[in-house]
């Protein structure tokens, strides 16, 4: 079972009866704390904790594609891969981009993160000209506000769930002594706070994906980019890798661009564009 709910509650997220975690939580950010502190100096604490935890909320787009246009040379010629994209995402929305196989969609969001560059046509993230910017540039750019999540989790396999997160947050550059309270607070975020020393085989398909979730917005990124994040899982772990998504939207203050091809999670989207063959329709 599994709801979405305000931010002083709890999310629960519960897995199948024979899941070795037959119920975990998934906790929105020091609020059930607040229920059982009665020492004022102490809730400041948690309150001053709760503000650093949360990141301030932007408004407007964070996104803007204007005319995008992807070409790829191929053999003699050049296929056409995307015909002129145009999309606006909004800061702290779900927004999910369908269609078949092979219409362009990885192709897009490997641009909307800085893996690619358009042919032509602009992209603008919070302000920065991504079509204009250098190899550097990109590269800084997503280690400080960029998350990505694939279909395949990503993991290291000899490393267990807290060092894979403690390991995006070495190579972001964040200051050792953050990473203890920040690897804590990223697994206990996706409930997997009872499962942080377990190694990748030892978890199934759906929480390795929300330690992958957890590693990708260890860094606090601004823009989490999700290619497939549920094609391996069964419905429900696919409904739970959701149900964290939109807890981390209101206590990350995180914008989600994901491509999917499952018609049962289009529902929780804020947006959905539709891509046939390169181009957005309806
Ligand atoms: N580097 C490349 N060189 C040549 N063709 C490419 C290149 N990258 C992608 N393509 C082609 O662009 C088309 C779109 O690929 P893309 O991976 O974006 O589709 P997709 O919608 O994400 O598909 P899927 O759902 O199967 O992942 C495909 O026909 C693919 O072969």
């Amino acid at each position: 079972m599994m709801r979405w709910l305000r931010k002083t509650e709890k999310v629960e997220v519960q897995s199948g009866a024979d899941s070795p975690v037959p119920e975990a939580e998934v906790e929105v950010a020091s609020a059930s704390e607040e229920t059982v502190i009665e020492d004022t100096a102490a809730a400041e604490v948690i309150a001053a904790r709760a503000q650093e935890e949360e990141p301030e909320k932007e408004t407007g787009p964070i996104l803007s594609v204007k005319e995008v246009r992807r070409s790829f040379p191929v053999g003699g010629g050049e296929i056409q891969v995307l015909k002129g994209i145009n999309m606006e995402v909004l800061s702290g929305q779900l927004v999910m981009l369908k269609g078949r196989s092979g219409s362009g969609k990885t192709t897009l969001l490997n641009m909307l993160g800085g893996l690619d560059q358009p042919t032509s046509g602009e992209i603008w993230f919070r302000g920065q000209p991504l079509h204009e910017l250098n190899d550097d540039k990109h590269t800084l750019l997503r280690r400080d506000q960029i998350g990505f999540i694939f279909q395949a989790y990503a993991l290291l396999p000899l490393l267990s769930a807290w060092e894979n997160v403690e390991l995006s947050l070495r190579m972001a550059g964040v200051p050792p002594q953050e990473w203890k309270r920040r690897v804590t607070h990223c697994l206990e975020l996706v409930g997997l706070g009872k499962r942080m020393f377990h190694r990748p085989f030892e978890l199934s398909g759906g929480e390795q994906q929300r330690v992958a979730i957890a590693k990708a917005i260890a860094h606090r990124p601004k823009l989490l980019l999700a290619d497939e994040p549920t094609a391996n899982l069964d419905s429900q772990m696919g409904a739970q890798v959701m149900a964290v998504f939109k807890n981390i939207i209101q206590t990350e203050r995180v914008t989600i661009c994901m491509t999917t091809h499952d018609p049962t999670i289009l529902e929780v989207a804020d947006h959905v564009y539709e891509m046939v063959d390169g181009k957005f329709i309806g």
